[in-house]
């Protein structure tokens, strides 16, 4: 009750700042602002509830892009960890436009929370309608609702602009621990908010609260919990488990109406976690606005969190307890070289292999010297036999050699000797480190590419923040045993599937490289090789050749593109 008292008078105080201000804002072009956003009646359209689940309206300029967009409606956090600031890091993060309805702005930062303004309720409905009348908004998430009038407010806005879904992260702890929602809300949550919402997401204390007080200390007490939350009205429930007690992994458990899923992550240790809730649900919002299944958006959230989390275990910001993280995953390595990624580096891909320098009398440098100067855009050492030493020496001078020419040196499968030799980065494949765990390992800078024979493959790379990925066999090979061949067919539809630049690779020779980059899609940018290099005598020659040969096709394909 002493925070609804607090709530009341920040609100109040709100206010004042308002009257304030506005005066100022009438004689600059806030007056625009004030009259404009009362204008769009009119414009309104009106979406029958049935849309749900369906791509929506379309504008009728057929050249538009249609964006996906979330619209948040949460508290803005000073610190920038969690509310409103996490919402928009997360959307830019999975590729989707946010918009804000800020609820409440709080002072606050990785110590607490040292106090909260609620914006008064006419206001919150104001930028509401602002956004839901103008833009074409996919879904909404809820964040922190701190008053029964907003939670009114969301409920009849919707009821005028439906939205394709409605994630509700109920918010009513911060994670350190101060109030965000009294108690007194709990009844309008259930009432109204939750029988809208197609997903609700509660931590333990939140789910426990909804259930007035029902104690949640095992997986089984949650499996329970999510049925009875169910019960309530959302069509989809997510009780996180990351409070857990005794618990090893990150365990949540999702709940569709009839099948229960026990969904794990690992449990990173780190004191970064401030925000994870927010950044959970609106990655969710972000996955459902872009297309994706209930169950489809929460995997592929619950794996962007644990790696951001991961990333950013060791980051320091603030002095408190509770520390954010790094949703783009990007600032830890900011200082160093900035060697971006190139996608057009895919062109002429040069693999070596070491069996093969040995049958020519090739030493790798040699080999690599002469992949270099005849026009390979990108090497990689894929050294299966070699000692770590011998191959971190291989590695350092290959980096000299690829370095005075500007091509990036990768490293098959070895992490540790990419680290140690500071080579531009890895090519791992399904069986090596999860694409994700490199990242993190590796920082932002680095290439990472990742072999792929399959669309959830490439998915699975593109989450894990690969650069690029490798796509074959193309055709049947004699230097990798055992390898499945896809075919051209195969091929195309890895492609059309992925959102990463591909190189294609297995069994590609002068003969065929052509028929390869004809199969005409953009996002295919070269073919990687390795016998039809290596296993030569000289292999100057015939990557010039190949080099020749892939100008011709790529100049020919752009031609017929016009
Ligand atoms: C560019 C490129 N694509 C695919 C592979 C194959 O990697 P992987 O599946 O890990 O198999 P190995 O090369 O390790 O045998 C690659 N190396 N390069
Ligand atoms: C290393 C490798 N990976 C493949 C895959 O399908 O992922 S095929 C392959 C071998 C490619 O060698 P060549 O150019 O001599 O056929
Ligand atoms: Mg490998």
């Amino acid at each position: 009750m002493a925070n609804e008292a607090h709530f009341l008078s920040t609100s109040l105080s709100f206010l004042s700042f308002n009257k304030a201000v506005l005066p100022e804002f009438r004689q600059s072009k806030g007056l625009s602002f004030l009259v404009n956003s009362r204008i769009s009646r009119s414009k309104q359209t009106r979406v029958s509830m049935e849309m749900r689940g369906s791509g929506g309206p379309m504008t009728s300029d057929h050249s538009a892009v249609k964006i996906p967009h979330v619209l948040t409606v949460a508290g803005s956090d000073s610190g920038a960890g969690a509310g409103i600031q996490a919402d928009l890091k997360a959307c830019a993060a999975r590729g989707v436009y946010c918009s804000t309805v800020i609820t409440a702005v709080t002072a606050q930062n990785t110590v607490g929370v040292q106090g909260v303004n609620i914006v008064p309720e006419d206001f919150v409905a104001e930028q509401m309608k602002s956004v839901l009348s103008d833009m074409d908004v996919d879904v909404v998430k809820t964040g922190m609702l701190p008053s029964i009038g907003i939670v009114k407010i969301l409920h009849q806005q919707l009821q005028v602009y439906p939205v394709r879904a409605l994630v509700v992260d109920p918010v009513m702890v911060s994670t350190s621990g101060d109030v965000l929602a009294g108690p007194s809300i709990l009844a309008v949550f259930r009432e109204e908010l939750l029988p809208m919402a197609d997903i609700v997401t509660p931590n333990l204390k939140e789910a426990s609260a909804l259930l007035d007080g029902v104690k949640i200390n095992t997986v089984s007490d949650m499996r329970s919990a999510a049925k009875l939350l169910h019960d309530m009205g959302p069509r989809n429930v997510l009780v996180k488990g990351g409070d857990l007690p005794d618990s090893l992994d990150a365990v949540d458990i999702f709940f569709d109406g009839k099948n229960l899923y026990e969904l794990h992550s690992s449990r990173i240790k780190t004191r970064n976690t401030h925000g994870t809730g927010c950044t959970l649900a609106s990655c969710i919002a972000a996955e459902l606005a872009k297309g994706s299944s209930m169950l489809k958006a929460v995997k592929a959230s619950k794996f962007f969190v644990e790696t951001a989390l991961d990333y950013s275990k060791d980051i320091s910001i603030g002095k408190g307890p509770q520390g954010p993280f790094d949703h783009l995953m990007n600032l830890k390595h900011n200082s160093g070289r900035q060697v971006r990624f190139n996608p057009s580096d895919l062109f002429l891909y040069a693999v070596t292999d070491s069996r093969m320098n040995r049958k020519w009398g090739h030493s790798i440098s040699d080999a690599v010297k002469d992949a270099v100067q005849g026009g390979a855009t990108i090497v990689q050492l894929r050294e299966k036999d070699i000692e770590t030493g011998d191959f971190l020496e291989a590695a350092k001078s290959c980096l000299q050699i690829c370095r005075s020419h500007g091509v990036p040196l990768l490293i098959n499968d070895r992490i540790d000797v990419a680290l140690a030799s500071d080579a531009d980065g890895v090519h791992i494949g399904q069986s090596d480190m999860p694409a994700h765990v490199a990242r993190s390992l590796l920082g932002p800078e680095k290439i990472i590419g990742v072999s792929c024979k399959t669309p959830e493959q490439a998915e699975q790379a593109w989450l894990g923040g690969a650069d690029y990925i490798g796509c074959g066999g193309v055709y049947p090979t004699n230097t990798k045993e055992n390898n499945r061949t896809i075919g051209l067919d195969g091929l195309k539809t890895v492609c059309l599937a992925s959102k990463l630049p591909v190189v294609a690779i297995g069994g590609i020779n002068i003969s065929n490289a052509r028929a390869v980059m004809e199969i005409g899609v953009p996002n295919l940018k070269g073919i990687a090789v390795v016998s039809a290099l290596f296993d030569r005598e000289c292999v100057l020659t015939e990557t010039r050749k190949l080099h020749a040969v892939l100008t011709e096709a790529t100049a020919a394909a752009a031609a017929a593109a016009k």
